[in-house]
């Protein structure tokens, strides 16, 4: 067969184990067997960082069940919940603005700024945050999101 030319992005490899040619896409290191008849899609990077604000409401078993709202949080883990969920409620009914009820019922020291964590790169905050704030587009709210810290909801802002 002559050699062919690959569209771009796309090496021709030899199987060791097959002694089959196969081809790699060389932004996402996927393989494949056929012979590829289109460029190679780049890989899908993210944001370095987002901004983002959120609502947390702790719980008895929150990493530090304390607070400036309350110095020693007793409600339960389903009672956290489903604060979170009517206040998201709100939130997506336009009946309350998100820094309105942040500033009112945070049990983050950020409610000081209307729920604003500033802008943040991964590795910064804890993994379930993190990934739900990265997975969000610009001005999209989360559902309810768990950390150690308690139950979440992230809006990113930025
Ligand atoms: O860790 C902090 C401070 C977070 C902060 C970052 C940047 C600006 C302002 C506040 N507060 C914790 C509660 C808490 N846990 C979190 C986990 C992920 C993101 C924000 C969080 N907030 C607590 O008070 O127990």
């Amino acid at each position: 067969m002559a050699d062919e030319t690959l569209p771009e992005g796309w090496e021709k490899r030899l199987s060791r184990s097959t002694g089959q040619h196969y081809y790699l896409n060389i932004y996402t290191k996927e393989s494949q067997w056929d012979v590829p008849d289109k460029p190679a899609e780049p890989a899908q990077t993210g944001p370095e960082q987002v901004q983002c604000s959120h609502l947390l409401v702790k719980h008895k078993d929150s990493r530090r069940p304390s607070s400036w709202r309350e110095n020693n949080i007793t409600r339960t883990k389903e009672e956290a919940l489903e604060l979170v969920k009517s206040y998201r409620e709100q939130i997506a009914q336009g009946k309350a603005s998100f820094a309105e009820l942040a500033s009112k019922y945070s049990d983050c020291s950020s409610a000081k700024r209307g729920g604003d964590l500033g802008p943040f790169g991964k590795g910064a905050m804890q993994k379930p945050f993190e990934d739900a704030a990265f997975n969000l587009k610009v001005g999209e709210l989360s559902d309810p999101v768990f950390t150690d810290s308690g139950v979440h909801i992230i809006l990113r802002t930025v």
